[in-house]
């Protein structure tokens, strides 16, 4: 039988070809992308990442044994002190303070996206705050692997550093984890349950889209 993550990658596999496809990602693959469109998305990334390691907080709190709320804590850990610590690298590079880094006002996409997963894992269950989650850690596993399989992308003086971590084992095992326990939560549920799921983790991956997008465009508030 299926997996049901296995569904959830099928369905969603237009959307993800779009975003393997769309110019931020080729540029960046292809060491070409612009460095202002670089610098704008890793502000925007920091302070979606803030509401982001929120949401492992509440799949801590939401989780009910003792293993998955120790994965979720790590998850949370990993963000705030791993993934974060990237971007402050890169803004250190850039001369971009800390402060103005976490003073970043976020873009619209950037609050839509975020309050969406933050909305749909408060008043859901932890089946529907790893459904909103997974395709972040998924795609971008994904996306990583893709890069670092580029020869010499994984060496590039600017975008390397980036693409070994989304490329890299660590990362490639907790998304892997993630990809478990949805697996495990669909367990049993009825077609309309997973029918409302797939609905979540289709979303998440429009959001993921967009978020390329809009760092491509450099997405600004219009007034
Ligand atoms: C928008 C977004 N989505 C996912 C990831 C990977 N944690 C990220 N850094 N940024």
């Amino acid at each position: 039988m299926m997996r049901f993550t296995e569904r959830l990658r099928r369905a969603a596999d237009p959307i993800w070809k779009r975003s393997h496809a769309h110019p931020f990602l080729t540029e960046l693959r292809e060491g070409t992308l612009d460095v202002k469109r670089f610098a704008y998305y890793l502000k925007q990334d920091y302070v979606y990442l803030i509401d982001y390691a929120k949401l492992f907080a509440l799949g801590a709190v939401k989780a009910r044994d003792l293993e998955t709320m120790t994965v979720f804590s790590e998850l949370c850990h990993s963000t705030l002190c791993g993934e974060m610590e990237l971007h402050r690298g890169y803004a250190e590079r850039f001369g971009v303070p800390r402060e103005e880094l976490e003073a970043t006002r976020p873009s619209p996409t950037t609050v839509a996206y975020a309050k969406y997963m933050l909305n749909a894992a408060g008043q859901g269950s932890l089946k529907d705050l790893v459904a909103v989650l997974l395709p972040c850690m998924w795609s971008y596993r994904e996306i990583g692997a893709a890069m670092a399989a580029v020869p010499g992308a994984s060496e590039h003086p600017l975008f390397g550093e980036w693409i070994r971590m989304y490329g890299g084992d660590e990362f490639g095992a907790l998304a892997d984890w993630c990809i478990g326990l949805m697996d495990r939560l669909a367990e049993g549920l009825p077609e309309r349950e997973l029918a409302s799921l797939e609905e979540r983790f289709l979303d998440s991956s429009r959001y993921e889209y967009l978020f390329w997008d809009a760092a491509y465009r450099m997405e600004e508030w219009p007034v």
